[in-house]
């Protein structure tokens, strides 16, 4: 969908209003991939991502969703962020296969820093955090929604670290996302099989908080945040960074070895076989 379709689109429009527009507009010159809303009044950003078809995530659309966090990181109006998708069906298809696939080796380095910065800058915000998941959200899609605070997502898409169903492994910073929300049991179970879950299947363990219809999710994600937001925010960022400063602290210390373990991974003749096969029928099944 166009910018301009998206503009015309009356749910977003009342949702929205007239001043909300006008500034989404303003900072979408900088960026037509991610949707800022910042509402100065309850101080709530509404980020969409929007990378038709499918919000996969590729160096650039990394860059920019890097950067709108550091936009709203640094103003100080800012205290809460939704994140949700432009695409109804699709929350954000995990990274473009494309960048894994007869990749370019400095490219793919930085790619991969571009990766552990988003997630470094979105799982450690000092902003209460909300993933509205609004359509599938497997792999990196899933790693996003675990960078949250809260989920709710939208009843009958699938979520999940499907890595190992691609022949590839789920670093362990994705792990790390994924044990802090549902525990380790669950998510040994969830990484080994790469499982895809359903909106039920995850809220049964705990992946999703709420699960809810289309029409209500940026609603209740609203709803959702104001109870956040009465906290006073001193007490709940440090009680944040006091549980999540492990985990960034834990990558910060491996980060170069865990891109060299990343490139060296995926220019592997074998992991290349299997990427081009793994593309080859997504788009088969595009078609049909
Ligand atoms: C010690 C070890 C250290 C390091 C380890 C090394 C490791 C590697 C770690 C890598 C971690 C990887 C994380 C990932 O995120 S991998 C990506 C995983 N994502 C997927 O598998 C999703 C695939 N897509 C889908 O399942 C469906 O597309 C989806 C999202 C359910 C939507 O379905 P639908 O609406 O029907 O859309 P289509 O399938 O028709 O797709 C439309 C169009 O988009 C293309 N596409 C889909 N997904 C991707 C993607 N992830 N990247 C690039 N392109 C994608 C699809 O091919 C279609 O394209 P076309 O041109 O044919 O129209």
């Amino acid at each position: 969908m166009s910018l301009k379709q998206l503009f015309r689109q009356p749910m977003l429009r009342a949702m929205l209003g007239r001043q909300h527009i006008q500034a989404l507009r303003s900072m979408t010159t900088q960026s037509d991939k991610v949707l800022v809303d910042l509402d100065p009044k309850t101080g709530v950003a509404v980020v969409q991502m929007n990378r038709p078809p499918v919000n996969s995530l590729n160096l650039e659309f990394l860059s920019d969703i890097n950067n709108t966090l550091d936009k709203l990181h640094n103003d100080k109006s800012c205290r809460g962020l939704i994140l949700t998708s432009s695409n109804n069906k699709v929350f954000c298809a995990g990274l473009d296969i494309m960048e894994m696939y007869q990749p370019q080796t400095d490219r793919l380095t930085e790619f991969w820093k571009t990766l552990q910065n988003v997630w470094m800058n979105l799982y450690g915000s000092r902003l209460a955090t909300i993933a509205a998941i609004n359509g599938h959200s497997p792999a990196g899609g899933c790693l996003l929604a675990t960078c949250c605070d809260y989920r709710i997502m939208v009843q009958n898409f699938t979520i999940g670290l499907n890595e190992t169903q691609l022949g590839i492994i789920p670093p362990f910073w994705f792990v790390d996302s994924m044990e802090g929300v549902v525990g380790y049991r669950q998510t040994e179970l969830a990484c080994q099989k790469g499982l895809m879950m359903t909106t039920d299947q995850a809220s049964k363990i705990g992946l999703v908080d709420e699960v809810v219809t289309p029409e209500v999710v940026l609603q209740k994600a609203q709803n959702e945040m104001v109870s956040w937001l009465k906290i006073p925010d001193y007490a709940r960022q440090l009680t944040k960074s006091q549980m999540k400063m492990p985990n960034i602290n834990k990558l910060r210390a491996r980060r170069d070895e865990d891109v060299q373990h990343f490139v060296n991974f995926i220019t592997k003749d074998s992991v290349q076989q299997a990427l081009g096969f793994y593309i080859e029928n997504l788009k088969k099944k595009a078609k049909k």
